[in-house]
């Protein structure tokens, strides 16, 4: 059954940049059209866009806004560095929003004419996506190898198109093995406590119209007692040279129960997400996002008013635990430190 993914969150229209709202799905589907780059930062850091390689293009694309606004300054490319501060602190922990907005600083800082910067990262933008969905459609050509003939898949968080450019990390390899044939049955963590899974892997997932169920993340331990999981892929926010690859909180969990249960556990993630500048991840930095997602399920109060939260966004699973790291330009195994170097020749 050929998946033909068509699902994407962000598009530049009419000079502006558009994102569907994730933190609406499945309910509503609603778009946001964005011209100031501050705002863009915003729907970053609020998650209206979320997924590693996703808020690294819709950073790209920010830049874009920032150099427009810029070049009536004589000083623009001092303006634009600013910019890009304020568009790297949106979120701390997936590389690819530093990797992006670092890579249309360089490129406008090569170019003294401001408007021929803007043209520029406005072509490198769109450059940036097209390539992040071909990336994600070989990534997954090469992870499907890794797949079971038929057998039980678990995910944690989304890692569909909604998370990247369009066709995905994690679920691209799921879409990519089912186009092949394979008789894959996806497990999908609902993810506390903001629900990527719950929301917008199911709402993927439906309209691929895969066979999956949805459970809670507690299941997933007896899921695997039960036999049912044969692999258990997942995406990552930043990798480290060693392979230690962080990811949504629960994922190191379940890569300690993939190996107490003898199955296999998969990152795939571009080599964008690989940061060689970070020698292992306990260097790292964790988000800790806001109390309000832990005490509410769904915007609905359920922990009394008061209560102490921590509220961690990531962890890091060791590189140990990770048996193999899949990417547009291969698979790599341990030892990490060579193999995703080789990898990126
Ligand atoms: C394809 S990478 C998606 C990655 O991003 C998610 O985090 P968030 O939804 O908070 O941006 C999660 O870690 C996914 O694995």
């Amino acid at each position: 059954m050929p998946i033909v993914d068509n699902i994407r969150a962000i598009r530049w229209e009419d000079n502006q940049l558009c994102l569907l709202d994730q933190r609406l799905l499945p309910q509503q589907e609603i778009w946001l059209q964005l011209g100031d780059y501050r705002e863009v930062a915003v729907a970053i850091t609020q998650m209206v866009v979320r997924g590693a390689p996703a808020i690294g293009v819709t950073a790209a694309y920010a830049m874009v806004l920032a150099v427009q606004e810029m070049r009536q300054f004589s000083d623009w490319q001092q303006r634009l560095a600013g910019a890009a501060a304020e568009i790297k602190a949106a979120r701390p922990t997936a590389v690819n929003l530093a990797w992006a907005t670092d890579r249309q600083l360089t490129l406008a800082q090569s170019e003294s004419a401001a408007d021929r910067a803007a043209t520029l990262l406005l072509q490198a933008a769109h450059a940036l996506l097209e390539q992040d969905i071909a990336d994600n459609q070989q990534m997954g050509r090469h992870g499907a190898a890794l797949l079971p003939e038929q057998g039980g898949i678990l995910t944690h968080c989304n890692t569909g198109s909604l998370a990247t450019g369009g066709y995905g990390t994690a679920l691209g390899v799921i879409r990519a093995g089912i186009s092949a044939g394979k008789q894959l049955q996806v497990y999908a963590d609902e993810t506390r406590p903001w629900l990527q899974g719950a929301r917008l892997t199911a709402w993927e997932l439906q309209k691929d119209g895969i066979p999956f169920h949805l459970n809670v993340d507690s299941a997933a331990a007896y899921l695997m007692q039960q036999g049912l999981i044969q692999a258990v892929i997942v995406g990552a926010d930043r990798i480290a040279a060693n392979g230690d690859a962080a990811n949504k909180i629960g994922t190191y969990s379940l890569a300690v129960l993939a190996q107490y249960h003898q199955i296999p556990f998969y990152v795939a993630a571009p080599l964008s997400t690989v940061d060689f500048a970070m020698p292992a991840g306990e260097g790292i930095i964790i988000e800790e996002r806001p109390d309000s997602e832990v005490r509410q399920c769904a915007s609905h109060d359920v922990a009394p008013e008061g209560v102490k939260v921590r509220n961690p966004a990531f962890d890091v699973t060791p590189a140990a635990l990770i048996t193999a790291i899949i990417t547009e330009k291969g698979v790599a195994r341990a030892d990490y430190l060579h193999s995703l170097a080789e990898l990126c020749g």
